[in-house]
C-alpha cells in the first residue's frame, strides 16, 4: 500500500499545486468538452492528434503506478491521485471537503456532464463515490487509517447534475468501527442518505 513520506516543505507543495492545478483543470475541461463538443469531423481529428501528443509527452517521464497517499514531514497529506479530491486526478470534480469544529465535514461541488447516469441525472455510482469519501475523511481520526466496511445507500429521489451539496457526522464509535451518516442534497433538499462503517484494519492496530 503506498502511504509514503516526502521530503518536501510548505513551499515546494505550493509550487507544485500551482504547477500542477491548472494542468488537471484543462484536462477536467478537456474531458467535459469531449463529451459536449460539435465541431466538424476534421477539427476531431486534428484535437485528437494534439491530445495524442500532449499525452506523449506526459508519458516521457512518469511513475511506475499511481500516485500513491503521500504525507510531507510536517504530516501534510498529499491524496492528489484521489478520485474524489485529487489535486492531479481529472476525474475528481474536485471536491472540497471542510471540517466544522464540532467534526461534522462538508463540501459544496459541481457535477457536470462527465457524472451523466440516467439523463441530466447524477450516475448513482458517482453518488456513492462522492458519499465514500466525504464519511470517510469523517471518520479519519487523527494518523490513524480508516477503510471502508460497509457502505448503504437510499437513493431518495434522482441527482440533477449541477450544484450539489454533501454533508457527514460520526454517529457512534465502537471499538475498531466508526458509523458514519451523511447525505447528499441539491438545492431542493436531500437526495442520498448513506450510512457507513469504517473499520481501522488488523494491520494497523497497536
Ligand atoms: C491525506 C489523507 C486523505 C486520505 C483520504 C482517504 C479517505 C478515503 C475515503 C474512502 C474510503 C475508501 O474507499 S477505503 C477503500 C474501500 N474499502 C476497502 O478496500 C476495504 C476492504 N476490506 C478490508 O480491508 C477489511 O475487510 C477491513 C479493513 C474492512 C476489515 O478487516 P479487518 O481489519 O481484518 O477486520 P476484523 O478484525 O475482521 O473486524 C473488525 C471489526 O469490524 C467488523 N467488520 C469487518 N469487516 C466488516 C465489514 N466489511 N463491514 C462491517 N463491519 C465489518 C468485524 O465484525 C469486527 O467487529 P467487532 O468484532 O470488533 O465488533
Amino acid at each position: 500500500m503506498r502511504f509514503t513520506v516526502e521530503d518536501i516543505d510548505t513551499s515546494e507543495v505550493a509550487r507544485r499545486k500551482a504547477l500542477y492545478g491548472p494542468l488537471t483543470e484543462v484536462v477536467r475541461e478537456l474531458i467535459d468538452a469531449t463529451i459536449r463538443t460539435e465541431v466538424d469531423d476534421d477539427t476531431i481529428r486534428e484535437v485528437h492528434a494534439q491530445v495524442r501528443a500532449a499525452t506523449d509527452r506526459l508519458r516521457a517521464r512518469q511513475s511506475d503506478g499511481p500516485f500513491g497517499v503521500r504525507f510531507t514531514n510536517d504530516g501534510d497529506g498529499m491524496a492528489w491521485g484521489n478520485a474524489v479530491i485529487g489535486l492531479r486526478n481529472a476525474i475528481a470534480p474536485p471536491l472540497t471537503i471542510a471540517r466544522d469544529p464540532d467534526g461534522t465535514h462538508r463540501s459544496q461541488f459541481v457535477l457536470g456532464a462527465a457524472y451523466e447516469g440516467p439523463p441530466g441525472l447524477v450516475h448513482g455510482g458517482i453518488c456513492a463515490l462522492v458519499l465514500d469519501q466525504i464519511l470517510g475523511m469523517t471518520a479519519l481520526a487523527g494518523d490513524k487509517p480508516s477503510f471502508t466496511g460497509t457502505l448503504t445507500l437510499r437513493f431518495r429521489r434522482s441527482t440533477p447534475l449541477g450544484p450539489l451539496r454533501a454533508q457527514a457526522r460520526v454517529d457512534r464509535v465502537e471499538g475498531v468501527k466508526t458509523f458514519v451518516v451523511g447525505s447528499l442534497s441539491d438545492a431542493d433538499g436531500v437526495t442520498v442518505e448513506a450510512e457507513g462503517v469504517f473499520i481501522l484494519p488488523a494491520w494497523a492496530r497497536e
